[in-house]
């Protein structure tokens, strides 16, 4: 298994490329699987993830081509997918245990093929992550739902009929998965108190592209009219706002200056919003926005994770990580996830001082963190540590890498090219 290692203490200077979003690559490669005709998408990053929805995609019948992208969109991978005819409904237990999105291909099976068989993804490292809103949602549009073997199997005889959903708590994945099935569902839909996650926009911007009328894109309700057929469509990804965050919150903790070159400020006004509290300057430039600290040493905030337009679970333990450092105390409260403080024992073990009371973490600043072998316990985890080793005396190792490449394009080279001391130990 790969590990990286970091050496501390440098200043990050330069300038680094924001990739397209995970999050929303991901549903977006699904909607394929609506109709048989082809979807180009752009900008779509190279990550573990991707990979295995290509896998998923497959072995449904998608055939799926990757090309360099183009220009504009130079650095991701453009990828067309066509769903000719759908040779399989079933999604393997072996595909969906390594990436819970794998679930999102439920809703336009269904609305497509009027079955799917859906293993059911578990819980993670996070939490234990029920699939309950996303089974309710779609009887609402007049699916039939049982649990056999630990699949979903589900059926719609006579196709899905648009109907009224109100989601008892914001889901990100369950919004998208009721969305793409409405898309092909008879009659109107409409989805009450909706994710609003810019993930959710874009998705909603490629099926407008594909021929679905879709009205309250970026609000709590949408009304989503069902179509026959969908059209050919070519869509660009949003960055990743999460990875934006991260290197924001990687160039402050090394008191760094560098330029986030494709990074959008309004995809994360809350992160934005704490982040200049605790010192951080984030400036608009021409190409992006630069981040360096406003003067001296970061100030301890308090953050509590929201669905959209709060500040992200995703970005939780990286800000952590960088509260380790600052000046007083930070609280830290997680209200999405129920165990998303996995990585707190670690940077513990980097000398972090943080105690965990129920769903709050009180970070108390420390002068300095020490270098140390850290394991990840999942993606947001295990870039925390990251940032945490580029700031410590010393040398850290982290361990289980993998969680990483599920959702980080080139982080070395990105990092490496800013002046970091960081190299992938292979094998
Ligand atoms: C691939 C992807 O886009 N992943 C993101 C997506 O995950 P994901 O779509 O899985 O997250 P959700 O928004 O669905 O989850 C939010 C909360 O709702 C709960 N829940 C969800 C569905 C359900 O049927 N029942 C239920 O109880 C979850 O356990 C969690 O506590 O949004 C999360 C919240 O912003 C992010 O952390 C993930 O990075
Ligand atoms: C939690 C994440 O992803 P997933 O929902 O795929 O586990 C994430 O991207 O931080």
């Amino acid at each position: 298994m790969d590990r990286i290692r970091i050496r501390g203490g440098r200043q990050l200077k330069g300038s680094i490329p924001i990739s397209g979003s995970k999050n929303a690559s991901l549903p977006l490669m699904v909607t394929a699987l609506l109709t048989d005709r082809k979807l180009t998408l752009h900008n779509v990053p190279r990550l573990a993830d991707i990979t295995t929805m290509i896998q998923l995609l497959q072995q449904h019948g998608v055939e799926i081509d990757a090309a360099p992208g183009e220009n504009g969109h130079s650095r991701g991978t453009t990828l067309t997918l066509k769903a000719g005819k759908i040779a399989s409904t079933t999604a393997p237990y072996d595909i969906v245990r390594k990436m819970r999105a794998s679930v999102l291909v439920l809703g336009p099976l269904l609305a497509r093929e009027r079955e799917a068989r859906v293993s059911l993804p578990g819980g993670c490292a996070i939490g234990a992550r029920p699939v309950d809103l996303h089974v309710a949602g779609l009887k609402a549009l007049g699916a039939e739902i049982d649990i056999d073997g630990g699949y979903l199997v589900a059926k719609a005889p006579k196709g899905l009929k648009g109907g009224r959903y109100t989601f008892p708590k914001v889901s990100v994945g369950a919004t998208e998965n009721l969305m793409m099935a409405a898309a092909l569902a008879k009659g109107t839909t409409v989805l009450a108190n909706a994710a609003r996650e810019p993930e959710i926009t874009d998705l909603a911007h490629c099926l407008q592209a594909m021929g679905v009328s879709i009205e309250g894109v970026g609000t709590e309700t949408l009304t989503i009219e069902g179509v026959e057929t969908l059209k050919e469509a070519t869509h660009a990804v949003i960055p990743d706002r999460i990875e934006i965050g991260t290197y924001a919150m990687a160039v402050a903790m090394t008191a760094g200056d560098v330029e986030l070159v494709g990074g959008r400020l309004d995809l994360l006004e809350a992160a934005v919003q704490t982040l200049r509290s605790a010192g951080v300057a984030l400036e608009p430039t021409e190409k992006g926005f630069r981040v360096h600290r406003t003067n001296g040493a970061l100030q301890g905030v308090d953050v509590m994770t929201e669905p959209y337009p709060g500040f992200p679970t995703d970005l939780q333990a990286q800000m952590m990580a960088l509260m380790t450092r600052a000046e007083g105390a930070s609280m830290i409260t997680e209200t999405i996830f129920e165990s998303r403080f996995m990585h707190v024992p670690e940077l513990a073990r980097m000398g972090a001082n943080v105690t965990i009371h129920h769903e709050s973490a009180l970070v108390r600043g420390v002068p300095k963190l020490r270098g140390a072998e850290v394991m990840a316990t999942d993606l947001r985890a295990s870039v925390s540590l990251a940032i945490a080793g580029l700031a410590a005396e010393g040398e850290t190792t982290l361990h289980r890498v993998y969680h990483l490449d599920r959702g980080y394009e080139r982080l070395e080279e990105k990092l490496a090219a800013c002046g970091a001391e960081i190299e992938r130990l292979k094998g």
